[in-house]
């Protein structure tokens, strides 16, 4: 079954803690978007995982070198998935997984900015990530004719476990999960909504009915 994971790009642990107490009965993964971590630092990763033992915590850190030492830093914090940069070396992700690996936790890799994201995701399952994270991040989805379709066209080809994050919404949420991405991330679809409970309720059952 495809997975639920809500972003949230909020700047508090307060204001985290409280959109996640809303939708959590709704998601699989709750993550702590970069924003967030670097406002916070690694207490909002603790104070997450302490609120929701029962979730995967994922730590965008969006570490670009210095991987195990980063990755170990929000493992010990109580991340359960931390993220690389795919533009990143290889020596850089292979540190992170030295680190998940070293406590039971797992990689994600970030293909944000990557030219050729698809042939990135299928190098990098390789080094031992969990999977890969087809990304048009929030700059490239503001930029004018972005369409998540590429991401989804991606997905389809990749052969690899991929999530997909850049616009996840109700209208194509089921459409992210047919072309076999494992997890669909919504940031702004669930923290940008007027009733984020009912909204990730709604995409719930939309990858449920799928
Ligand atoms: O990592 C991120 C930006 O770098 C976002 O959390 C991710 O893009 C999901 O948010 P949205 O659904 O609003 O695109």
């Amino acid at each position: 079954m495809a997975k639920l994971q809500v972003a949230i790009d909020l700047l508090t642990t307060e204001e985290a803690l409280a959109l996640a107490a809303k939708v959590a009965p709704y998601v699989d993964i709750i993550e702590l978007g970069t924003p967030l971590i670097k406002n916070m630092g690694s207490s909002v990763i603790t104070a997450m995982k302490q609120a929701h033992p029962d979730k995967l915590v994922f730590a965008d850190l969006k570490t670009a070198d210095a991987g195990e030492l980063e990755a170990d830093i929000a493992f010990k914090a109580g991340a359960d998935l931390v993220t690389v940069m795919g533009a990143a070396g290889n020596a850089t992700i292979i540190g992170a997984v030295k680190a998940a690996r070293a406590h039971g936790k797992g990689v994600v890799v970030d293909t944000i900015g990557y030219p050729d994201r698809v042939k990135r995701a299928q190098e990098v399952i390789e080094l031992g990530v969990e999977f890969v994270e087809l990304h048009a991040g929030l700059d490239e989805q503001w930029t004018a004719g972005y369409s998540i379709q590429v991401l989804i066209d991606e997905a389809a080809r990749a052969g690899v476990p991929v999530s997909i994050a850049g616009g996840v919404n109700l209208s194509n949420i089921a459409a992210v999960i047919k072309a076999g991405a494992q997890v669909a991330v919504a940031g702004a679809a669930i923290y940008g909504a007027e009733d984020p409970a009912a909204a990730a309720k709604a995409l719930r059952e939309a990858i449920d009915a799928v």
